[in-house]
């Protein structure tokens, strides 16, 4: 289970197959993906609806397995691990950021931010102390008993964030993390997701439709048909 050095890219993907059946057909999304990304870098993924985008981070998040090829995050062995383990892995290693937030609306913004942490051997205070921290690190202190209902969806996206990073994972993912919001909130949760990256040093591997929402990112991958067709480094 346990491969790879500090000179290895953080993720790397090595011949990656991943199809679906339809009506007894097999329907290959990819055939042979390479794929690698260093530590601390912030990739934005584009591409065509149906080019495997979602796909694609499933896999890196663990929700999904490839059928072939290898898929090495840090020192764990993805495509090797049962569901079990990925989900552990998971809890550990990685936090995630969806387009419509994933908030529980019966919850506080502090109590969403805590969910990760009530799988962690820590007590109260130390969850209570975790939350505090982060919702401040995202512009959010003082509103820890506010619903999402009665927040913008700019707030609520960074509700959204705090919950990602309460566990201090390396790696941050984040599916269309901008894709409900207005350009002025787009640019403020794209500017943290660059803080994060920059400052905290979070590898991001984050999809988009949105061009200038790339920009934020330290260079852009294009899917096209099952693969990479284009790089490029923003500026
Ligand atoms: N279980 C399945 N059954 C049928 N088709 C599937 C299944 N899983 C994936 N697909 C197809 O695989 C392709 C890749 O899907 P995926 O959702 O990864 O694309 P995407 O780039 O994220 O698209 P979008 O931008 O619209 O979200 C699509 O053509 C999709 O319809």
């Amino acid at each position: 289970m346990t491969q790879g050095n500090d000179q290895d890219p953080y993720i790397a993907l090595h011949g990656l197959q991943k199809g679906y059946r339809m009506g007894g057909e097999a329907i290959p999304i990819f055939s042979g993906l390479d794929l690698s990304i260093p530590r601390g870098d912030f990739v934005a993924v584009m591409g065509p609806s149906g080019s495997g985008k979602s796909t694609l981070l499933n896999m890196l998040a663990g929700i999904d397995r490839p059928d072939a090829g290898t898929l090495r995050i840090g020192n764990s062995r993805l495509d090797q691990m049962g569901e079990a383990a990925r989900s552990s892995w998971r809890a550990h290693h990685m936090g995630i950021v969806f387009q419509f937030y994933n908030l529980l609306p019966m919850l506080t913004a502090a109590e969403n931010v805590e969910l990760p942490l009530l799988l962690k051997p820590l007590s109260r205070k130390e969850r209570r102390i975790r939350v505090e921290k982060v919702l401040d690190l995202v512009g959010l202190a003082g509103r820890e008993k506010q619903y999402p209902a009665m927040m913008s969806g700019g707030q609520q996206q960074r509700v959204g964030i705090a919950r990602a990073i309460v566990s201090d994972p390396g790696l941050l993912l984040c599916d269309e993390p901008t894709g409900d919001l207005d350009r002025t909130s787009a640019d403020e949760v794209l500017e943290m997701l660059r803080f994060l990256n920059r400052v905290l040093e979070k590898t991001i591997v984050m999809v988009t439709h949105d061009p200038q929402a790339a920009l934020y990112a330290r260079r852009t991958l294009h899917l096209y048909k099952g693969d990479f067709v284009e790089e490029k480094r923003a500026a």
